[in-house]
């Protein structure tokens, strides 16, 4: 059996499983068709371990087919692989001499993400892909590969205690902003990001090549931040004076700095003129009113929101300095390491597209998304719970020191001071909110209380 024929076989099962997957974009939209873009078997004369690359289509405009491209690896073999979740298997196939086999997310096959690793230690090309190496000692070439179990937008294969490879699932063409950062930043000697030790990319219908997958250091010893402010806040719970993160967060300040400072010398920076500040306020509003559309619970904020991007624009009438940022920076991308915080995922938010996310930015949106998240984790212990006026009290009062102690330490690392742009500021964390109300709704309904408890928050200071 071909390629083309084990494809054709699969895409029935294909379509029923996208949309269980947290990864998949096209959730609500009804699936039109689904053209294979590529399909490369991970060895030479084996089609049942295939890596796949689809286009989902939602319609057409003008006679043109729109939707997204998606990553996937697929194994095929004639039992369910021991140990396989039930959402990573899509079903039995049931036409062709494959007829009968389990069809599953090879992402959980530690053979198959073996075999991508040799191909990235080796820095091949093997039919479409491309593997390349960055300069170093040479990769191991003999791990297995296991599924990670973190909450993510792509998904994560860890190699033994030393690396860690993110595949990206939709894929769009040129370079993925994760390794157009992480490389500059390993370049530049940063140690505030895992190393990059490889990737591997693909020419998309003659566009440009498209980052498929990046190679980092794994951090075994790396704490999430997440979890850990999570953990800290829960001891409100029984103790009201728990252990002080804020010494984290202003540390966490100054790593961010520190980034930001590495990012505008290795990076171009460009100064935002009155016009294009002007333009800044007006994307976040017409943003706004798309969020307005999906999430109509928002429609009571959006006079007031409005004129919190309006008073952006005066505030700053002389422009403000951009350069590339991280773009999608919440706790959950910071790991506390003995060696101090690294930032993880330069992807930028998965909602953008990638034109958008490589367009230099006030470094500030990077704080103000940091920010959001100390308000996300305290929300957090709120959450599901009988409303407790004491302890929505202390949850206050830990953001609001978290919060504060971040921004000293971005400002002590040499950072602009977020204090001295306040109107920037709330447009930025009101942006990023709004972006968040879409998230929540799309992706983790029962979250959607907290962005929007922020909108109101955000909007009674306008
Ligand atoms: N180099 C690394 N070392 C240790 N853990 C990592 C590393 N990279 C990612 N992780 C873990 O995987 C999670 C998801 O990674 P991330 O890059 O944010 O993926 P995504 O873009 O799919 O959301 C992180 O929150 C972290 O827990
Ligand atoms: O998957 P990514 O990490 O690239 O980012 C997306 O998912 C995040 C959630 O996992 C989401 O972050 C939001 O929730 C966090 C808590 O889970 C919170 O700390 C962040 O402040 C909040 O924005 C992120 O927005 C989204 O792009």
């Amino acid at each position: 059996m071909g390629v083309s024929e084990l494809i054709q076989a699969a895409l029935p099962l294909i379509t029923d499983w996208l949309p269980t997957q947290r990864w998949y974009a096209g959730k609500g939209r009804a699936i039109t068709g689904l053209t294979p873009v590529v399909g490369t078997p991970l060895q030479v004369g084996d089609p049942s371990l295939l890596h796949l690359l689809l286009r989902v289509e939602h319609g057409a405009t003008g006679g043109t087919p729109q939707g997204d491209i998606y990553q996937l690896l697929l194994g095929t073999r004639t039992e369910e692989p021991a140990g396989i979740g039930p959402g990573a298997v899509l079903g039995r196939l049931t036409q062709g001499p494959y007829d009968g086999a389990v069809l599953y997310d090879a992402v959980h096959d530690p053979e198959l993400t073996g075999r991508l690793l040799e191909h990235l230690a080796t820095g091949d090309r093997f039919g479409s892909l491309s593997f390349r190496r960055t300069p170093g000692p040479g990769l191991p070439a003999n791990l297995p590969g296991r599924a990670s179990t973190a909450e993510q937008s792509n998904s994560s294969v860890i190699y033994g205690t030393s690396l860690i490879l993110k595949l990206f699932r939709r894929i769009s063409p040129g370079t993925n902003p994760d390794l157009e950062l992480s490389l500059a930043l390993s370049r530049a000697g940063s140690t505030r990001i895992p190393r990059v030790a490889a990737w591997f990319e693909s020419r998309l219908e003659r566009a440009e090549p498209a980052t498929l997958g990046l190679l980092q250091r794994y951090l075994p010893d790396a704490e999430d931040g997440w979890e850990l402010a999570l953990d800290q806040v829960g001891r409100l719970k029984g103790d009201p004076s728990p252990g002080n993160f804020a010494i984290e967060a202003h540390r966490l300040g100054r790593a961010t700095a520190e980034v930001h400072r590495v990012l505008a010398r290795s990076m171009p920076v460009a100064r935002l003129d009155r016009t294009q500040t002007r333009q800044l306020a007006t994307a976040m509003a017409d943003r706004l009113d798309s969020a307005v559309a999906a999430v109509p619970g928002l429609l009571r904020y959006r006079s007031a929101l409005r004129s919190a991007f309006q008073q952006l624009a005066d505030a700053h009438p002389d422009g403000m300095p951009v350069q590339r940022i991280h773009g999608d920076l919440h706790l959950g991308q910071a790991m506390r390491t003995p060696q101090g915080w690294v930032l993880l995922d330069f992807e930028g938010e998965p909602a953008k597209t990638v034109a958008e996310r490589r367009e230099p930015q006030t470094a500030l949106r990077d704080v103000a998304a940091m920010l959001r998240s100390f308000d996300y984790a305290a929300a957090h212990l709120l959450a599901g719970g009988p409303v407790d006026p004491e302890l929505a009290h202390l949850a206050a009062a830990w953001a609001a020191r978290n919060r504060t102690a971040y921004c000293a330490g971005y400002t002590a690392g040499g950072g602009t001071d977020p204090a001295a742009s306040p109107e920037l500021m709330r447009a930025l964390e009101i942006d990023k909110a709004v972006y968040e109300v879409v998230y929540e709704a799309r992706h983790r309904p029962s979250w959607l209380p907290i962005p929007l408890a922020a909108i109101n928050r955000l909007a009674l200071t306008v």
